[in-house]
């Protein structure tokens, strides 16, 4: 949507996002008072906000590169490309954008923040990734920017991702139609029952995944058995996102982990009761640069990381989101 990260808009736009995230997974009852009916007020609004930028846009008044602007496009009832019944109305425009924006938000930055927590918790596990991250620095030509093959060249960083979904399991359940009537473990399932698939225990089975407690990226070295690693669900349903989520999350922890140490302002393990699986406190720590013998570019990158101005910040909640 090309918005900008601060100002006007984009706190309109942050406000509502949070409560459609907070009411998601509410009972559907349209009563005012109720999380439903203050989620589908936050959605009417920000499709009112979907509008008037795709009207800005239909008008010509201004041009941005992005997913919005190829959505348009491609979706035109003035262009001739495609045959008009493969077009989406702008209700389905609307509702897309949506979608992606929900399924794709709050997952990655939980993904993230567990990631975090656990690197600080098994420093073997941070120290390995530290040095596959050094490796790919240290063989770049000075200030080039991280590239597709390098993304793409990171085994340890896919393993610690992976492992990272399996400990923390973001999406702790979502379900299947049954297509035929079965038995499984003397229970009958009718065709058409909504089955739900409890993903905690299934990634937590000592069968499938030895020491589950312990956090060990070491174990997706080996094939897994199909269907017990559901990180990113699997079948037809799976996440259309998982490619973006490990870019985003990779060039991520790229730049965290070649320049900083970070540690935990608070002590606490409590998981949030909410459909995406957030560590309660949402982890705020205390940032550093990194300490120099553990940068193989040596102490004057290093030193050039100390300079710069604002060397020390905290990350953590929002006061009013704690
Ligand atoms: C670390 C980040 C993410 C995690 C852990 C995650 C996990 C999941 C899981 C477990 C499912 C259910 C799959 C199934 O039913 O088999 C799912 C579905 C989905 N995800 Fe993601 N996801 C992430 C990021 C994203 C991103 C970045 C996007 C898009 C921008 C996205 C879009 C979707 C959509 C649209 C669905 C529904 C697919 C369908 O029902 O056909 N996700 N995701």
């Amino acid at each position: 949507m090309s918005l900008e990260p601060a100002g006007d808009e984009q706190e309109k736009f942050r406000a509502n996002f949070k409560i459609i995230s907070s009411c998601f997974a509410s009972l559907p009852f349209k009563i005012p008072g109720t999380a439903f009916y203050r989620g589908i007020k936050a959605r009417d609004r920000m499709y009112a906000m979907f509008d008037s930028t795709i009207a800005h846009r239909r008008k010509g008044k201004s041009f941005k590169q992005d997913f919005l602007e190829s959505l348009l496009q491609k979706h035109s009832r003035e262009t001739s490309e495609g045959e008009d019944d493969d077009k989406l109305t702008d209700a389905q425009l609307k509702d897309n954008i949506l979608s992606l924006l929900v399924a794709g938000h709050d997952t990655t930055t939980a993904a993230l923040t567990w990631l975090i927590k656990f690197l600080e918790e098994n420093p073997v596990a941070l120290e390995h990734l530290r040095e596959e991250h050094l490796t790919i620095q240290h063989r770049r030509e000075n200030g080039s920017s991280l590239t597709w093959s390098e993304v793409n060249n990171m085994p340890y960083t896919n393993k610690v991702i992976n492992e990272t979904l399996r400990r923390a399991t973001i999406l702790p359940w979502f379900s299947r139609k049954a297509a035929q009537d079965f038995d499984i473990d003397g229970y009958k399932i009718q065709k058409g029952w909504s089955v739900n698939l409890d993903v905690v225990s299934i990634h937590h089975d000592p069968k499938f995944f030895p020491d589950p407690q312990k956090f060990d990226p070491s174990r997706f070295s080996e094939p897994m058995k199909p269907f017990s690693f559901l990180g990113f669900g699997s079948g037809p349903r799976m996440c259309p996102g998982i490619n973006l989520a490990k870019l985003e999350i990779s060039v991520f922890i790229h730049h965290l982990i070649c320049r900083y140490k970070w540690n935990p302002l608070e002590k606490d393990d409590s998981v949030q009761p909410t459909l995406v699986r957030m560590p309660k406190n949402k982890y705020p720590v205390l940032v550093e640069p990194a300490l120099e013998q553990s940068c193989i570019q040596g102490p004057k990158h290093c030193a050039s990381i100390r300079n710069e101005e604002h060397v020390t910040f905290i990350i953590r909640p929002r006061e009013k989101e704690k």
